[in-house]
């Protein structure tokens, strides 16, 4: 068909041609705009297969693997990822990661405010004084989880909940009337929570809204159960009832809490930061039963790692015979204090310091098992957004430039298992990894290279002010049980796979009911355990 003919063939039926051309024409706009122009140093384009979108409707269905799928497809140190018309860098080099986190023209307060408001359901008029105090807030929780605060509140976590399930739950006779456990994960998610509660408002139930209310347990982790339809909003009410409801009970409660002002009773061994974070908001004229609304996010970041962090802790470990026998010595030579005679009819009580598990000169195979954890399972994203243009640096000449109003998203998920760094068997779980008399390590530089890339706790102004408890809290529990107690029916052909991850969290759970039977050891049945901190 000639030129003229084509024209006079269009001008006849114009719709449709017209029709034709809308969809050609409005891919090539998407394209256009999801392909920005990039600054000369900004980190190379991983463009969507689908325009505009492709990139957000992936992101939405594999939730926390996209960006380890990315990087399966796409193996680069940082990378842009055009999501509809904004920009988001995808760091998976340890040493733009540190530079990222330590950079002043990056923050995490952005996102605190945005999600933080969905999280817990305030509006905008209830949520205007929040982002004021945020700076003070984040300076507050900081201090008040540190020194003699942190010290208290782990001797409360652990010589209360946990030192009542070692003593009562566990029978106290021989193995052969032990505890037969059909599924861990669910066990020590009541296990982890009423610690952690114990923790942050004291044992006491008359003051402890987890005590006086056990079914918050449950609430608890339908919350947490839904929190990606709460965040991302959508259609909570429909799409994840329990979530609603769950944290519909947990802010009534802890508004009662705080209404009463429990969080002030010198005598109910309330936690620093519970205490502290709440005078924070008073002081900007948040409202008491506001307070407890708020105030789910605590308990919520704090049992939320805890509880996956400590089943593959126990799991990993207690698969491992010989790994036990190492750790039970370590225990036994130098964290045992002492085993009195006649606590409570008759029995021997032992006791544990807790300070002596955060050092290596005493255990450092089960801290070497315990940062294992941390590596091989935590796929943490570590968020931050750009605050206004930046360049950062991987200190060896490389250099990116990051364009104000981006997000930054930095991937445990990679980093943690990168064969350069971690070697051939960055895939397998192996418990003398970090142990400091092993060669594992290698040179300082190659030490610096694996801790740089080691971000379970994320890093910078925001790493993560609880792990020290969190580290307490499992270290304490496994030390004890790796003395007094044999655990059965863990083997490393059991290990279970994972859950895939969803965004909001950071460590998957385990695919699947993984059962275990404990009981005591020889020789250790009469035993009540306590812990202190020296
Ligand atoms: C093994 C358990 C835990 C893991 C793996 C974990 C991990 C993390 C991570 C990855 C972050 C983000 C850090 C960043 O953006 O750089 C974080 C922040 C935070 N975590 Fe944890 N966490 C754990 C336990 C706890 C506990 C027990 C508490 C409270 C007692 C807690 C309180 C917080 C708070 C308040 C933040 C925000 C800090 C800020 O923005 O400055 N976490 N945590």
């Amino acid at each position: 068909m000639s030129s003229t003919a084509l024209l006079t063939h269009i001008a006849s039926s114009p719709f449709t041609y017209l029709s034709l051309a809308l969809p050609i024409i409005l891919i090539l706009l998407l394209r256009h705009i999801s392909t920005p122009t990039l600054h000369p140093f900004e980190p190379p384009l991983i463009a969507p297969r689908i325009p505009f979108l492709g990139h957000i409707i992936n992101l939405l269905r594999q939730q926390g693997a996209f960006y380890t799928n990315v990087y399966a497809t796409h193996p680069l140190p940082i990378a842009t990822l055009p999501m509809a018309d904004k920009r988001m860098y995808m760091l998976t080099s340890p040493a733009l990661i540190q530079a990222a986190m330590r950079s002043r023209s990056l923050s995490f307060e952005p996102f605190m405010n945005e999600f933080a408001q969905k999280m817990v359901a305030l509006t905008d008029a209830e949520w205007a004084p929040v982002p004021a105090l945020t700076p003070q807030f984040i300076k507050t929780i900081h201090a008040s989880l540190t020194g003699d605060h942190l010290a208290k509140m782990n001797l409360v976590a652990l010589n209360n909940h946990v030192a009542f399930f070692l003593n009562k739950v566990i029978p106290p006779t021989s193995f052969s009337a032990c505890l037969e456990i059909p599924d861990l994960y669910a066990h020590l998610k009541t296990l982890v929570t009423l610690a952690t509660a114990d923790g942050l408002y004291g044992p006491d139930p008359a003051t402890n809204p987890f005590r006086a209310r056990p079914s918050l347990i449950d609430d608890l982790w339908d919350f947490d159960s839904g929190l990606f339809n709460l965040i991302a909003d959508l259609f909570p009410r429909w799409l994840a009832p329990q979530a609603v409801r769950g944290r519909a009970n947990l802010q009534e409660a802890l508004g009662d809490y705080y209404e009463a002002r429990l969080d002030e009773n010198p005598d109910a061994g309330v936690s620093e930061v519970v205490r502290a974070r709440a005078a924070v908001m008073r002081a900007h004229g948040i409202v008491d039963r506001r307070i407890g609304r708020l105030e789910i996010a605590l308990v919520h970041v704090a049992a939320v790692n805890t509880l996956p962090t400590l089943f593959w802790f126990v799991v990993e470990l207690f698969a491992r015979p010989e790994a036990v026998a190492r750790a039970r010595a370590e225990v036994e030579r130098s964290v045992l204090v002492s085993t009195e005679e006649g606590a409570g009819k008759g029995g021997r009580k032992a006791t544990l310091d807790i300070t002596k598990l955060t050092d290596e000169t005493h255990t450092p195979f089960l801290i070497s098992v315990y940062r294992e954890v941390t590596r091989k399972h935590s796929a943490n994203i570590v968020t931050r957004r750009v605050m206004e243009d930046v360049e950062i640096s991987d200190g060896e000449g490389g250099r990116c430039f990051l364009k104000k109003d981006a997000d930054v998203q930095m991937i445990a998920g990679v980093t943690h298992l990168l064969p350069e760094i971690w070697g051939a068997d960055a895939d397998e779980f192996v418990p003398d990894r970090f142990a400091a008399t092993t060669t594992t390590t290698g040179n300082n530089d190659d030490r610096k290279k694996k801790s740089a890339a080691m971000i379970p706790f994320g890093g910078g102004k925001h790493l993560c002010p609880g792990r020290n408890f969190a580290y307490a809290e499992n270290m304490g529990l496994v030390a004890a049980l790796l003395l007094g107690f044999e655990a059965k029916g863990l083997s490393v052909d059991k290990i279970p796979s994972k859950k895939p991850l969803t965004l909001g969290h950071g460590i998957p759970e385990p695919a699947g009911q993984t059962a275990v039977t404990i009981g005591r050891r020889e020789g250790w049945e009469d035993v009540k355990w306590g812990f202190t901190s020296s």
